[in-house]
């Protein structure tokens, strides 16, 4: 049954990398509102290819949203789409996003993070595997039934956005206004918007939430000379690296009090699903580039990454930070940090213990200065009941695809939506990667592998097959 699809797809992995370059051509960096014109143009692209192929598509209103600045903005709508319909087949919601991290060559890549090269059976480009490669895989899984004649054995939903990367905002709220109406007939919601931990493919059954902070230090009604100000008055800057400083020690410990307290036990059932994990420590260090990691063990790193709550700083605004030198007292600056969360952490109930503590911190500073701390983001973490029928399916179409059981792991970053879909649809979440463990999310030089983007397309085609024989 599936070997005519196989077949399509890699008579036409050409094609399908060659349009994989005309979407990471499109630089819809979500972070900065400024470009929602080009998170427009390849939600439009989506769409466009949608309804070439025969769906339907709605572009859902999803309101406005107000930035840290006060400034309310208009949200990019959320393309809502369906195949054909047939009321004996179960149906499938393929939820995707095609915004993308920032990305310039002056952050060290090797190669135009907005023009797709292939160098060593490898494409890099900024989206390449975090999103855009996986939603053609599934856009492209679909067409190699329709080119193939072959019925597609589910019905087919999509849901694709553009705004993952800042926190899908607007999402929650749509997914509870459809929920009798587009959710209504939806059996199972998968995703890809991960990758896998190591060489073996796999299954997801979790993901870490996130809350994301800035803390604005706002002092001087200048940026004065150091020379005729410093050590007069009381520097932002140094306020602001205070603060950051008590978030979190050298061992990594998150220094909020109180911040850790809801962290869910570790089970021995879950435990055990650490044994089979093929993770090969000194295989990680050197993709990451470090002498050691945090944990000395394979089973606490990935415990580190997936099932504890882990706190990273990621930048200053406002800072110097050119090349060279340059001798002023920056009068205003925010740091950003985030906090990636596990159950049973509460993101609102983190955001009232990380604002409580800063504010304590800087009393201690006697600091003249103004203090804001605003949270951007507050995603929930997500785990899935293994046990769902879904991941029978998805089991089935990896061994089928790569000839081998999948791994079941975690993802330590975050889709926001992930629990959202579960809590307020009620039907069951699975997520399926097609990315490698050294793709490099969000990083210099992401990638995916041509492999893996056209052996993932078959997993996908394979999937909807191995979904319709569930009983
Ligand atoms: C809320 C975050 C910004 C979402 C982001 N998601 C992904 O990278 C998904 N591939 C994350 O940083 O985890």
């Amino acid at each position: 049954m599936l070997e005519p699809l196989f077949q399509y797809i890699d008579d036409h992995q050409n094609q399908f990398v060659q349009r994989l370059k005309e979407w990471v051509a499109v630089q819809s960096n979500s972070g900065d509102h400024t470009k929602w014109g080009e998170v427009e143009r390849i939600l439009n692209m989506t769409a466009v290819k949608i309804q070439e192929m025969g769906g339907t598509v709605e572009f859902a209103d999803v309101g406005t949203h107000q930035l840290p600045s006060g400034e309310t903005v208009p949200l990019p709508p959320v393309i809502l789409a369906e195949f054909e319909r047939d009321p004996k087949k179960a149906t499938l919601c393929i939820y995707g996003h095609v915004d993308v991290q920032p990305a310039k060559m002056a952050d060290g890549w090797t190669t135009d993070p907005f023009n797709l090269t292939e160098i060593k059976g490898n494409l890099y480009g900024r989206g390449a595997t975090d999103n855009k490669g996986p939603v053609l895989a599934w856009l492209h899984a679909v067409e190699s039934y329709q080119a193939t004649e072959k019925e597609i054995p589910v019905n087919i939903k999509l849901i694709i956005e553009g705004l993952e990367e800042v926190g899908s905002y607007g999402l929650l709220e749509l997914t509870r206004k459809r929920n009798d109406s587009f959710f209504a007939d939806v059996d199972f919601i998968v995703i890809s918007d991960n990758v896998w931990a190591t060489r073996s493919p796999a299954l997801t059954y979790g993901t870490r939430g996130s809350s994301y902070f800035f803390v604005e230090v706002d002092g001087p009604k200048l940026d004065f000379h150091s020379g005729v100000y410093g050590g007069s008055i009381q520097e932002p800057m140094s306020d602001l690296i205070a603060l950051l400083g008590s978030l979190l020690d050298h061992t990594g410990k998150i220094l909020v009090p109180g911040v850790t307290d809801d962290v869910a036990p570790l089970t021995e059932d879950e435990r055990k699903l650490y044994d089979n994990i093929s993770f090969d420590l000194e295989e990680m260090k050197s993709v990451a580039g470090v002498k050691h990691f945090l944990q000395d063990t394979k089973e606490e790193v990935l415990m580190a990454r997936w099932r504890n709550p882990s706190l990273s700083i990621h930048g200053i605004q406002g800072a110097f930070s050119e090349p060279g030198t340059k001798t002023v007292i920056p009068k205003q600056v925010t740091g950003k940090f985030s906090i990636r969360q596990v159950p049973n952490m509460d993101p609102p109930d983190v955001e009232r213990k990380v604002k409580e503590h800063l504010q304590q911190v800087f009393s201690t500073l006697k600091s003249p200065n103004r203090l804001r701390v605003t949270a951007t983001v507050g995603a929930k973490p997500w785990v899935a009941n293994l046990k769902d029928p879904q991941y029978v399916a998805g089991q089935r179409a990896v061994r089928e695809v790569f000839g081998v059981d999948p791994e079941l792991i975690r993802e330590g970053s975050t889709i926001p939506i992930a629990q959202n879909f579960q809590e307020e649809t009620g039907k069951s979440v699975m997520m399926l990667p097609i990315g490698g463990h050294d793709d490099g999310e969000h990083s210099q030089n992401e990638k995916i592998s041509r492999y893996n983007y056209i052996e993932g397309t078959k997993l996908f085609a394979a999937y909807f097959y191995e979904l319709s024989l569930l009983k």
